[in-house]
């Protein structure tokens, strides 16, 4: 479970997060929605102790990321946009590289590459070195990496740009089989489909602020819109879609 309460963040006198609190549940998908310039990676880059907030609570998993950064990273997978990739080793090669820095090794190592591959449909490029893989190819690597030490935690960030409609598919596939397992899903996404088919709970913040937290139906009840993406506009309010 991860829980939030009034998270706060300025860079020097930009306020990226001015109080967001949220509580995202394990076995739950849960949609971190809001405009450009909203603060949702800010957010994550703070659940992962990339940033420090300045004011407020998190907890994952009970523990608290400032506090203790390595046994919160040790519970978590994070899919950023930029994939660090190394273009010199081949998928196999590379997830072996991080299988091992996570403390991973042998048969095991090998068989948990197999599994995140056939979970992700990516067994055509485990071979292949990564250099002038494409944008759809690049995301599946970098998500199966942050998936290999079986994270209780998973924090995307737009994990299906760049996915063409079969790659969608088999992400949509694997965060279903995550949300079985009782993995607690955090995704940070602008796309509204993904949200009303895939999430079973959204968190929709703007400037920095928690505006509303429910299911895609509960949205739509609140504000009287039968269609999530109205619902987003009218709760957001013409001041967030400017942010
Ligand atoms: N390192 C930084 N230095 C200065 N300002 C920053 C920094 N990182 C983020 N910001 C500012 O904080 C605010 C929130 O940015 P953030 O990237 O978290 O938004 P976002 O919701 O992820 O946006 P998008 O949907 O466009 O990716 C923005 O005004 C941004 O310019």
């Amino acid at each position: 479970m991860i829980e939030v309460s009034d998270v706060r963040k300025h860079f020097g006198t930009v306020q990226a997060l001015g109080g967001v609190s949220f509580t995202a549940r394990d076995g739950q998908i849960t949609a971190l929605l809001g405009p450009n310039g909203a603060g949702k990676t800010t957010l994550l880059r703070l659940l992962v102790g990339l940033l420090k907030r300045d004011q407020g609570s998190i907890a994952i998993g009970g523990v608290d990321p400032a506090l203790d950064p390595m046994a919160v990273r040790a519970n978590i997978g994070f899919l950023t946009d930029q994939f660090g990739l190394y273009e010199r080793l081949t998928t196999r090669e590379f997830l072996s590289y991080f299988g091992e820095l996570n403390g991973m090794g042998g048969a095991a190592l090998r068989q948990r590459i197999e599994e995140v591959a056939d979970l992700l449909s990516m067994e055509d490029i485990l071979h292949r070195r990564t250099k002038g893989f494409s944008q759809g190819q690049r995301i599946k690597v970098a998500l199966a990496r942050s998936l290999l030490h079986r994270p209780r935690h998973l924090l995307l960030d737009e994990p299906s740009r760049g996915l063409d409609v079969m790659s969608t598919r088999a992400l949509r596939h694997a965060l279903n089989a995550l949300r079985k397992e009782g993995c607690c899903v955090l995704m940070a996404t602008h796309v509204m489909q993904e949200v009303t088919h895939l999430c079973d709970d959204v968190v929709v913040i703007a400037k920095g602020h928690t505006v509303a937290q429910g299911s895609p139906e509960e949205l739509c009840r609140r504000t009287g819109i039968a269609n999530l993406e109205d619902a987003f506009v009218s709760l957001v309010g013409e001041e967030g879609i400017a942010a």
